[in-house]
């Protein structure tokens, strides 16, 4: 059975609190930032790149050590301290209130772990090991990412737009199905993925147009 329920979650706007100022820290900080969160960050210490955030005011800062109450009214919490006692306090607290915790140093008291990523526009994909071996995760991203390049984001952009195209014009759930399917397993073949970017584009408004031409 699997421990970690894999999602997308949204966080812009959610309040994010990060307990610890090292280089875990402002690794987890620049992922809550990239996905628009609200970030206070705990620690009596910070990193050079997490003092260059707070100066350009990216980030909110209270430089003390952890105490029992600081996790007050967040949505979700990073204890990413070197002290496993301070991270534990962290997740007790967090627990009681139902907050949602990462412990850097103990999968088994997260809540959630965080996935490689790769990130192609609107494609995600995530890799995880439910904290066995992150080197290994690290090393299957590395292999997806030559296997699914920069094209892809504009490749499903196009698929996208085909899509909503489709869900007004096309009227049978089935033939919808075959269009898309035509699209994804006929058109992206590793050669036109390689091609212009144009002339994909092109190819896939193609295969729309003589799907609907023939529906006709
Ligand atoms: C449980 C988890 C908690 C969490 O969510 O943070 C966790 C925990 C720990 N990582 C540790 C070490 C390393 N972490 C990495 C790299 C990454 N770690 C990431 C996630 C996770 N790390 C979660 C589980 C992910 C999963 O399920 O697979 C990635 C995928 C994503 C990210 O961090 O954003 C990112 C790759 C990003 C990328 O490149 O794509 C490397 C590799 C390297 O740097 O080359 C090493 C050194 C080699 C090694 O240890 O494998 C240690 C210290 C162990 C020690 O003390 O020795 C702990 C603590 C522990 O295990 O207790
Ligand atoms: N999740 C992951 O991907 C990884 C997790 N780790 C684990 O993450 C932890 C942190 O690692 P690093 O950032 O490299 O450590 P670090 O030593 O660079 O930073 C620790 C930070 O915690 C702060 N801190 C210490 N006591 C505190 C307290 N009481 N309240 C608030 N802040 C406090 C320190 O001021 C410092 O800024 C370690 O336990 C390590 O095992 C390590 C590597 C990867």
């Amino acid at each position: 059975m699997s421990l970690y329920y894999p999602m997308m979650l949204k966080i812009k706007d959610k309040l994010c609190t990060v307990v610890g100022g090292g280089s875990v820290a402002e690794r987890k900080v620049a992922t809550l930032l990239e996905y628009g969160a609200i970030v206070t960050v705990i620690s009596p210490k910070l990193t050079e790149g997490l003092q260059l955030l707070r100066k350009k005011n990216k980030i909110f800062y209270i430089n003390k050590h952890y105490e029992v109450g600081d996790l007050a009214g967040s949505y979700l919490v990073y204890a990413a301290t070197d002290d496993e006692s301070i991270n534990k306090k962290c997740r007790n607290e967090a627990e009681a209130h139902h907050i949602l915790i990462n412990v850097g140093d103990s999968p088994e008291l997260s809540d959630f772990i965080l996935p490689a990523t790769i990130k192609r526009g609107s494609l995600t994909i995530a890799v995880s090991t439910e904290g066995k071996s992150p080197a290994l995760s690290r090393k299957i991203r590395e292999e997806l990412e030559s296997l699914y390049g920069e094209v892809y984001s504009e490749v499903l952009d196009t698929l996208g737009e085909i899509r909503v195209k489709a869900l007004e014009e096309i009227s049978s759930p089935e033939d919808r199905k075959k269009l898309f399917h035509q699209l994804v397993y006929g058109v992206l073949n590793e050669t036109a993925l390689k091609g212009e970017k144009e002339e994909l584009n092109k190819n896939m408004w193609e295969v729309y147009k003589n799907f609907t031409l023939k529906k006709a």
